[in-house]
């Protein structure tokens, strides 16, 4: 996950490519929460691993269910023993439930018909996200309630229940705002259907109506089968007893899937068109793990998508997508249905060749933030004309190329901005995209933008590189790890290949000179080499980050560095490193030979008193006894020897930035670096 201040992304070109998403957030917390009310162990595959399920996991540990793992791990299944129906009398806890939703409405429902002290609490936006509908159902039937703060909204106060007034009338409960309150009575209310039959009735108009069909169907699998009296009338009959179903598969999230579904319509065409040799390559976005048979009714925005022109083939599981008409087709779509997707047309829009009217979306506005508020304003700063009603959103493209803008994108801690307007990094302006806070999509899909990088393409000239090149002890490796950690670039320690070479081909007792110069590059082409978290370093199975870091190790680097067919073999392997969405590179070439059209060259350097003291004083902190004299005289002929050097020489790019660190600290060099860097992007500071 990208946990930056904000995430760049270079104009993108195209994609193709194949992606597994993350399980459904909202089958998730329901099979969380049903196996949790259920007697026994349910085994469930395949769970989405985000902020909204681990507040639910919590919730539930809290509450005396066991669950093992402690923790979500990929490919791994959770088993959760429920409670049976029953918490220990007088449990009592204060649950944080971030701004999940599905966490929030449907824990109220159990928790206030169980009976316990509980307050129910979560991030500064969930207060202002309406619950007074399900509270005041609730109410009817002898639920004790309070708000803490506003009325009808979260924190809530939950006591113990009094059924004693509870008579068999149905239950009533509005619709119109959210069908998470109705939801939240279906899975609740089997509680009270031991004996009697239980009717919830909702009042006006249902919106989000699948979701409801998404909660019936995993009532079915936890034994539950509800009576659907079309949409208005719900019956859960007498007896009705929460069984789990031992093991079950959570199918990945069709919310998630349409912005792939989205980048099949808009990029997998693109290449083709700039590159007419690969014309007759066709290119699409296969999708596993959700398809044609899910019970989500955003599936359905695949409708939506063909409907703009995307083609799509579907089987059980799985989706390709494919670039059908270009432009987009605009349409005019009442998307009640499909709420969170339909953000997603918003940003399909601004490729299509007319204008797109997006209806019936009224709980946009108390969703993670003011969602027609906040799409209006960000796709205004792309270059759309946009018009926004109560209900609606109405959005004119860019007229032509030139009036597309360069844009910050502010995403309201709201997963589905960032994600969502991801997809204008393919503007036809070719203009890069910042995404601010970038981290939110944790809600429901952490790892969005590695998933999405890793089916994109972009030309070289296009991702981002900063070269950082300076001589030995200029701090340059420290400098280039931390700006590649600010902006959530890779980060290529080109110095390290050099160590790495000399290191193997001493190990294999070669002399580090002319004589064995093709032999060591051959080995340096085929280096088995592995770039880890924290700058560890493998060959092989072997960790070798301390071993090519002692000052014999620099010394080998210096030699084999000049053996120019060592370097030549090494080219390629650096070049590799330009990835999405950008790359830092230190050194001592990468700004003059090997990126020489980085859009930004540091050239770092210290006087070599300084730089001999800096390395004193790591030595000695390392318990590695030095001397400051012989320190000195080793880094001057280092400089000299990667100065003089025939091949690519350590000298400052004619046009790079020089930065003398000699008086400077870490934190200052870094900023200055990133100044330099922000002051070259087209949206100033974030
Ligand atoms: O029940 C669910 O899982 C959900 C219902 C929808 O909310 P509304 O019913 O409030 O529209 C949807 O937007 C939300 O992301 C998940
Ligand atoms: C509205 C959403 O979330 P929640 O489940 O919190 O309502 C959403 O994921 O778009």
């Amino acid at each position: 996950m990208f946990t930056t201040e904000f995430l760049d992304l270079p104009a993108l070109d195209s994609a193709h490519g194949c992606v597994s998403l993350p399980g459904s957030k909202s089958i998730s917390n329901r099979v969380l929460l049903l196996a949790a009310l259920s007697q026994g162990t349910t085994t469930i595959h395949d769970l989405l691993d985000s902020d909204d399920t681990q507040v639910m996991l919590a919730a539930l540990k809290q509450l005396g269910c066991k669950i093992k793992p402690d923790s979500v791990t990929p490919g791994q299944a959770i088993a959760v023993t429920g409670i049976g129906g029953q918490l220990p009398g007088g449990t009592s806890a204060t649950l944080f439930l971030g701004n999940a939703g599905t966490a929030m409405r449907p824990l109220t429902a159990a928790l206030a018909l169980l009976g316990g002290n509980f307050e129910m609490t979560g991030v500064p936006r969930m207060y202002e996200r309406p619950i007074g509908d399900l509270v005041d159902a609730l109410r009817q039937l002898g639920c004790r309630i309070d708000y803490l703060r506003d009325q009808g909204f979260p924190p809530l106060k939950i006591g113990a229940p009094d059924f004693s007034q509870f008579s068999s009338l149905p239950i009533q409960v509005r619709g119109d705002v959210s069908s998470q309150f109705l939801t939240s009575l279906l899975m609740a209310l089997p509680l009270l259907a031991k004996d009697r039959d239980v009717t919830i009735e909702v009042v006006g108009e249902l919106i989000s109506k699948p979701y409801i069909h998404i909660t019936l169907e995993l009532l079915t699998r936890f034994g539950i089968e509800v009576r659907n009296d079309n949409w208005q009338r719900f019956v859960i009959p007498a007896g009705s007893r929460y069984r789990s179903p031992g093991a079950i598969h959570v199918e990945a999230d069709a919310s998630s899937a349409s912005y792939f579904i989205a980048l099949g319509a808009i990029a997998t065409g693109a290449a083709d068109e700039a590159d007419a040799d690969n014309a007759a390559e066709p290119k699409s976005i296969r999708i596993l793990g959700v398809g044609r048979d899910s019970i989500q009714g955003d599936i359905r925005f695949i409708e939506a998508a063909q409907a703009m022109g995307a083609q799509v083939e579907n089987g059980p599981n799985w989706l390709q997508v494919s670039r059908g008409s270009w432009p987009l087709k605009a349409i005019d779509l009442d998307c009640n249905h499909i709420p969170d997707a339909a953000m997603t047309l918003g940003v399909m829009a601004l490729y299509a060749d007319g204008v797109t009217t997006l209806r019936n979306i009224a709980s946009w506005r108390v969703k993670e933030t003011d969602r027609i508020a906040a799409m209006a304003t960000e796709l205004r700063k792309l270059g759309a004309t946009v018009e926004e009603g109560a209900d609606f959103i109405r959005i004119t493209p860019p007229a032509a190329r030139a009036d597309w803008k360069a844009a910050s994108i502010h995403t309201y801690d709201d997963h589905r901005v960032a994600m969502c307007f991801s997809l204008a990094a393919f503007n036809p302006a070719k203009l890069p995209l910042r995404i601010e806070d970038p981290k939110c999509v944790a809600k429901t899909f952490p790892d969005y933008f590695e998933t999405l990088f890793s089916v994109c393409q972009s030309a070289c000239q296009q991702i981002p590189v900063i070269c950082i090149d300076g001589p030995t002890a200029s701090g340059k490796g420290t400098i280039a790890a931390a700006v590649a950690e600010a902006l959530g670039y890779h980060l290529l320690d080109s110095g390290a290949l050099y160590r790495i070479t000399g290191l193997a081909a001493s190990r294999a007792g070669l002399e580090l000179d002319e004589a064995n110069e093709e032999t060591i590059a051959e080995m340096a082409l085929d280096l088995p080499v592995r770039f880890g978290a924290d700058q560890r370093v493998w060959l092989g199975d072997e960790d070798i980050s301390l071993a090519i870091r002692t000052e014999q190790a620099g010394m080998n680097a210096s030699r084999v560095s000049a053996l120019p067919a060592v370097r030549a073999a090494l080219v390629d392997l650096q070049l590799s490193f330009q990835q999405l969405p950008g790359l830092v590179a230190d050194g001592r070439d990468m700004g003059t030979v090997i990126f020489p059209h980085a859009p930004l060259k540091v050239y770092l350097w210290a006087s070599a008193q300084c730089r001999a003291e800096r390395r004193y004083k790591q030595l000695i902190s390392k318990g590695i006894s030095a001397n400051i004299s012989t320190l000195l005289a080793d880094l001057e002929a280092r400089d000299a020897r990667d100065m003089q050097r025939a091949t690519a020489p350590l000298k400052p790019a004619e046009d790079s930035l020089q930065l003398d660190s000699s008086e400077m600290t870490i934190e200052e060099v870094v900023v200055q670096v990133l100044t330099w860097w922000q002051e070259r992007q087209p949206f100033g500071r974030a």
